[in-house]
């Protein structure tokens, strides 16, 4: 530990306590040690007791710096662990933080260019167009085309402010898990490893234009869906240059309102956009909050959205699709068997779970959802609440799964907010019935058959050897299970015929010895013991020498 991560420790632990986030661990879970530590540590007292517990988690993460601010969006994600009012309170935290210094952001980016700033634009707007907890965008004006562009630059040093953090909250983990116990439902060491794993990536902004290029690509003609111009040549690990697009925030209800935006069409469009991205393309935007999200100005009567911020994405995998497809479509048939079934054929809950038992867990969450009209029921909230219930049952965490929610819940939420009338299931219905017959139907058959032609035509000039091969093995494995079977019963004949003299020899052996001390005639206890020591030789060299057969 250095010098500046024990400074790091001793701050997250001040502000820690100064909100008293220590009292929230409940008294009898709380070992001695760790109370001992608490009084050592008089001086910083609760500042802030008339505040509830959430409240004061999200003002403690304020104060501690970017990488708790996106770790607490990231866990008011996560309603399988948390609770409503904890996770709405998380949810509100925002990641505007103040702009490092314009000289900085010029030296980063002429590192990265390995040139001046000079020879790719002009027009560098040293004011930056937006400052968030990674990265800072500045605008300018591409010379070889004359093209508006924005440039996004990673924040200095903000590397090795992640790896420190993380390392600090990893240990802070791995305590917790044992103070907690391992088998605890908020499993701290595993959250803290899906934010690594998410933080990490958001630091390599070339896999974000990467990841930019390809959502582009799947929807370049949709008509729906816009991502701006990657110029992959100026894009780089800590820095990228884009297209500049104008749009309207899509939180910014006024302004989409002014100027006529066809709010149903949009909320529509948005649920479609999200099941197309994850049914057709496997690829889909997993960071949709509302700073990512803008609506077109053009042709407000038939608007498209415009996303920013490719950071992180998610995919699933064929299986996933289909458990997760067949899961909504049981659900909406009532078949709560089925539900229970799928989460154990998918792996996602140990086969040894007690099915009836799930089956019952999940009717009781499932049914009182349909005390609402079928329109009215989000996916993403069935989606949460089977999750909820699966933990229960050692569900072992998804990421991709946790991802596809949280974008889900989103994604409804704000069609809803868009156009309170948005029938869900009618958006969604087509997307998943055309799916499910493109991979069970005949469809899906003559599909998966195309696809496998060509291994088929590979291997077939090998089909006879192969036949033949089998049938040979076949033959030698009956031939050999035939003669394991006889050694195993020559085995079993030596062992109980080695066990029967063994017996009889202690026998001799112990008559032959009483004999003796009652002074009986002494041939008589000699015979006994002689012949027992015979007997026990034998018995001896009789015994199955090796166990194996
Ligand atoms: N191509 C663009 N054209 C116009 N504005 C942009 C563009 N890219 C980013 N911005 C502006 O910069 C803001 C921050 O960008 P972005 O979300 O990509 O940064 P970030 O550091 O990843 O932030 P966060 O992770 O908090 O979303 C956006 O909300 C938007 O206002």
């Amino acid at each position: 530990m250095t010098l500046k991560s024990i400074r790091r420790a001793y701050q997250v632990i001040k502000i820690t306590l100064h909100y008293g986030l220590d009292e929230l661990i409940p008294s009898k879970m709380t070992p001695w040690y760790f109370k001992l530590l608490r009084n050592c540590l008089f001086w910083i007292r609760n500042q802030h007791k008339n505040k509830v517990g959430g409240e004061r988690l999200k003002l403690a993460m304020q104060e501690l710096g970017p990488v708790y601010i996106k770790f607490g969006q990231m866990l008011s994600t996560r309603r399988d662990l948390l609770s409503d009012e904890w996770a709405e309170e998380l949810a509100m935290l925002q990641d505007r933080v103040p702009p490092f210094d314009s000289a900085i952001a010029r030296e980063m980016i002429e590192a990265e260019l390995g040139a001046t700033i000079d020879t790719y634009f002009e027009d560098f707007d040293d004011t930056p167009l937006a400052s968030a907890s990674i990265s800072q965008v500045h605008t300018a004006t591409l010379k070889s085309n004359g093209k508006a562009v924005v440039l996004k630059v990673l924040r200095p040093d903000v590397e090795d402010q992640v790896h420190a953090d993380i390392q600090l909250m990893s240990q802070t983990a791995s305590f917790l898990e044992t103070l907690l116990g391992h088998g605890n439902r908020l499993r701290p060491a595993e959250v803290i490893e899906d934010y690594r794993t998410t933080i990490e990536g958001e630091l390599n902004l070339k896999l974000e234009a990467l990841n930019a290029i390809r959502l582009r690509n799947n929807f370049l003609d949709s008509g729906s869906l816009y991502i701006p111009y990657m110029y992959e040549e100026l894009c780089f690990t800590r820095l990228i240059v884009m297209e500049r697009i104008d749009g309207i925030p899509v939180s910014d209800m006024a302004a989409l309102k002014a100027q006529g935006t066809n709010l149903k069409k949009l909320a529509e469009r948005g649920v479609e956009l999200f099941f197309t991205q994850v049914f057709r393309d496997n690829f889909f935007h997993a960071d949709m909050h509302p700073g990512n999200i803008f609506v077109s100005r053009e042709h407000p009567d038939d608007p498209y959205y415009i996303g920013l911020d490719c950071g992180i994405m998610g995919t699933l995998t064929d299986e996933d699709k289909r458990y997760l497809a067949e899961n909504f479509l049981a659900f909406f048939n009532r078949d709560y068997r089925r539900i229970a079934q799928l989460y154990i054929e998918s792996g996602w809950v140990s086969p040894d779970t007690d099915i009836g038992a799930f089956e019952q867990a999940v009717k009781v969450v499932c049914e009182p959802m349909f005390n609402k009209p079928l329109d009215e029921i989000s996916f993403g909230h069935v989606l949460l609440e089977l999750f909820r219930t699966a933990r229960r049952f050692d569900m072992v965490v998804q990421p991709q799964l946790v991802l596809l929610e949280k974008t889900l819940l989103y994604i409804e939420g704000l069609g809803r907010q868009l156009y309170p009338q948005l029938d869900l299931w009618q958006t969604a219905k087509p997307f998943l019935e055309d799916w499910m017959s493109e991979q069970v139907g005949p469809k899906g058959m003559a599909k998966k058959i195309k696809q496998e032609m060509p291994y088929w035509i590979d291997k077939l000039p090998e089909l006879p050897e192969l036949v033949y091969d089998n049938l040979k093995m076949g033959k030698n494995f009956v031939k050999s299970q035939n003669q394991m079977l006889a050694r195993y019963l020559t085995q079993q004949q030596r062992s109980h015929k080695s066990n029967y003299l063994l017996l009889t020899s202690a026998v001799l052996v112990i008559c032959g010895t009483l004999l003796f001390n009652q002074g009986a005639t002494l041939w008589a206890s000699y015979t006994c013991i002689t012949s027992g020591t015979i007997l026990w030789l034998l018995g001896w060299r009789s015994r199955p020498k090796n166990r194996k057969f």
